[in-house]
């Protein structure tokens, strides 16, 4: 293993994991410390996930200390930190002081601190970050339930979360090429500056940026800036070849369905087109859950009802002001674990009911269903938009999985994801 990555959420590491193989690196995905089954032989990165995103800062240092420990025990050469491209975090962490902590392990000098991710319209310029071309405190991040983003520049939220100096390294020496931004790594650091935001508008800056980080051993940052690593690492001999990864994933045998948990805009967009498109579906209300009106076991069985050729939708995504409103009546994190536990439930009951094509929206919700399913490790299949790739699992039921960020994904998501499974 060349580079061991401990992501901070479910679908951030299955994002990270896309990404890292889509550009050659043959890359395993595993939930929590891996098991010491897991093959490593043919594998060039392994993506721990976590759910330390939003714990007390101290938890998440803690665990991914110990992820960090795992992967330099397994032989990793290099860590890489994988947080949000929309950098959610508070002023208390947990994103600074997991960066602290990796440097200090690794009794290393300087970092990066890079969430651009253009594909998906996150972009930094002058240590501001953008998102679909606004400032992050004017995009829907401004009022996020437990990270909300209020200051676009990352210098300052980020120095809010750590005492190591945090520098920046700006448009000016990105553009000029991987040199330029070597040579500004080294004034950082000669300033003193020990984590530096760096700017980044397009791919072809990420590129440069991974030439630039081939000697250096703790990168944070979104998937993005893993774009230019496997071939900076190739070019420079630290692995002998890419693997391109296969155009399409074998997936078992048997019925699909939908679980969408999020709430999020592009979610919500994504439910909506699918109605539109005459997908069947069933709307989860929290309250009904809360009366025990809907259970698991009406849910299993209005799935198991439904046409063999149609592709079923479960859903709980409301808008804003009414999650507002049930989260008034139930509780924030009680209406939360009331959702998250139905459709985990009803996850850990469709392998036996014929259905091993789960397509599953929302970080938290597909972190409740894979530990449900008992999925520990998952191989990474095609990618169906930028961010989330279809993957099959290695361990527990035998299923293939797509796990969606809440916000990634185009309209038309719950309806062409399924062609690129063979
Ligand atoms: N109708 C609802 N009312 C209240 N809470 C809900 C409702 N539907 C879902 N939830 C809860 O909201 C949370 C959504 O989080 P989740 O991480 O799954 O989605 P997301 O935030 O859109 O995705 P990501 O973390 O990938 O950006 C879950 O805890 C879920 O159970
Ligand atoms: O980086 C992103 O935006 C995603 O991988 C993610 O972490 C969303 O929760």
């Amino acid at each position: 293993m060349l580079l061991g990555c401990i992501a901070d959420d479910l679908t951030g590491a299955t994002d990270l994991s896309l990404m890292l193989s889509r550009e050659g690196l043959r890359t395993v995905q595993s939930t929590g410390l891996p098991g010491d089954d897991l093959d490593l032989t043919e594998v060039d990165a392994l993506v721990v996930a976590l759910k330390s995103r939003t714990i007390p800062a101290a938890d998440a240092v803690a665990q991914s200390l110990a992820a960090a420990e795992w992967l330099l025990a397994n032989g990793a050469q290099r860590l890489f930190f994988k947080y949000c491209s929309t950098f959610d975090s508070t002023d208390e962490g947990n994103i600074g002081p997991v960066a602290e902590a990796l440097l200090k392990r690794l009794d290393a000098g300087f970092t990066i601190a890079c969430p651009a991710f253009p594909a998906t319209g996150r972009s930094i310029y002058q240590g501001h970050l953008f998102v679909n071309g606004v400032p992050l405190n004017e995009s829907s991040m401004r009022d996020h339930p437990l990270t909300p983003m209020r200051d676009s520049d990352l210098r300052r939220v980020l120095q809010r979360q750590t005492e190591l100096p945090v520098g920046l390294v700006a448009y000016a020496d990105v553009d000029a090429g991987a040199e330029a931004i070597a040579e500004a790594f080294a004034r950082e650091q000669a300033a003193g500056k020990r984590i530096a935001i760096v700017d980044a508008l397009q791919d072809a800056h990420l590129r440069e940026i991974g030439k630039a980080l081939v000697d250096v051993r703790l990168i944070t940052g979104g998937s993005g800036i893993a774009i230019g690593l496997p071939t900076a690492y190739r070019d420079a001999g630290l692995i002998d070849r890419l693997t391109p990864p296969a155009a399409s994933i074998a997936a078992p045998e048997g019925r699909g369905a939908i679980l969408a948990g999020s709430c999020s805009a592009a979610t919500r967009g994504q439910v909506a087109k699918a109605q539109e498109a005459g997908l069947p579906t069933l709307r989860i209300d929290p309250l009904e859950i809360a009366s025990g009106k809907l259970t698991p076991a009406s849910v299993i069985e209005w799935l198991v009802s439904q046409p063999a050729d149609a592709t079923p939708l479960v859903y709980s995504s409301d808008d804003p002001d009414s999650v507002r409103a049930v989260q008034e009546k139930l509780g924030r994190d009680k209406a939360g674990t009331l959702v998250e536990d139905l459709l985990a439930s009803v996850a850990a009951a469709l392998p036996g009911k014929g259905f091993t094509r789960l397509l599953v929206a929302g970080g938290e919700t597909s972190g409740a269903v894979v530990n449900a399913l008992g999925v520990k490790a998952l191989s990474i299949g095609p990618e169906i938009d930028p961010g989330v790739p279809w993957t099959r699992s290695r361990s527990g039921p035998d299923v293939a999985l797509a796990l969606k960020s809440g916000n990634f994904g185009t309209p038309d998501f719950f309806l062409k994801a399924w062609s690129s499974l063979a």
